[in-house]
């Protein structure tokens, strides 16, 4: 059974540490395809939460000095249940985001980072040019992948009009994209969103991360094709299509 069925099955619930650009996106992900999204902000709820929750995503996006203590606390009881942390380091080439996540990353174990080629460069003490959230080059490099991997001790997704997944041993990449993704924001927080949500169901998180990936990529595709190059429509194609998935 593939692992969206066992999200279908298990309808586990996803506690989401979000930005709030993008996190009306991130819940339809994670809807669509099964899962049972929740956002929080509040520290006094975080014991409760990480009970029932079956994954953590921590997405740093619009961060705060009140919110790193925040990520502390619900990524160590995560730890402690032994429930997934995925990490979306948005931005973190940015100096005060590289201080939270350096700081973050010394208190709490992260089992999955998912970002694009300029991000992943930054665990691996590589600079690839990127600009705010966005890469400006979309690097295959493999050994930054790697290395990102052996850093951290994470699961590394790379997304970009290849994505590539990482161990610290072995590399998978995902060629199949279309443009529609780049200049929709807040398209690789689902990806993050997504992994999450598959992660929480499979003690296989590398198996998740690239079957939550694939699906993306391949859901992406076929919105394409149904809304002939309209950026805006492609978002709502492509919950469709997560929604269809099976
Ligand atoms: N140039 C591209 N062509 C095709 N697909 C792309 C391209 N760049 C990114 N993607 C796809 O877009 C999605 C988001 O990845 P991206 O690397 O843009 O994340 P991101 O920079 O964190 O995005 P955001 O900050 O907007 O959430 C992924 O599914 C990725 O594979
Ligand atoms: C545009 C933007 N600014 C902070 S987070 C975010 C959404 C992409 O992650
Ligand atoms: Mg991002």
């Amino acid at each position: 059974m593939g692992i969206i069925n066992q999200v279908r099955e298990k309808q586990p619930l996803v506690l989401n540490l979000a930005n709030t650009v993008t996190q009306q996106r991130v819940a339809d992900v994670i809807s669509y395809v099964g899962g049972s999204p929740l956002m929080t902000t509040a520290s006094n709820e975080l014991a409760e939460l990480m009970q029932i929750a079956s994954a953590l995503v921590i997405n740093i996006g619009t961060l705060n000095d009140e919110l790193l203590p925040l990520y502390i606390e619900a990524g160590k009881l995560a730890n402690q249940l032994n429930k997934p942390v995925i990490l979306d380091p948005v931005a973190v080439t940015l100096p005060y985001r590289g201080e939270i996540v350096t700081a973050l990353l010394k208190e709490i174990k992260v089992n999955i980072i998912r970002g694009n080629a300029a991000e992943i460069a930054w665990f691996a003490n590589q600079t690839v040019a990127g600009k705010g959230i966005d890469a400006l080059d979309n690097q295959i490099n493999e050994a930054i992948v790697l290395d990102a991997a052996q850093k951290t001790g994470a699961i590394i997704v790379q997304s970009g009009p290849t994505d590539l997944i990482a161990d610290g041993q072995q590399v998978i990449k995902i060629t199949a994209h279309s443009d529609l993704f780049k200049i929709n924001v807040g398209t690789g927080d689902m990806l993050s969103a997504l992994i999450g949500t598959f992660s929480a169901v499979s003690a296989d998180y590398f198996a998740a991360a690239v079957e939550a990936t694939e699906l993306f990529a391949n859901s992406g595709v076929k919105a394409a094709q149904i809304v002939e190059q309209k950026p805006a429509n492609f978002i709502n194609a492509l919950l469709d299509c997560l929604y269809e998935a099976n």
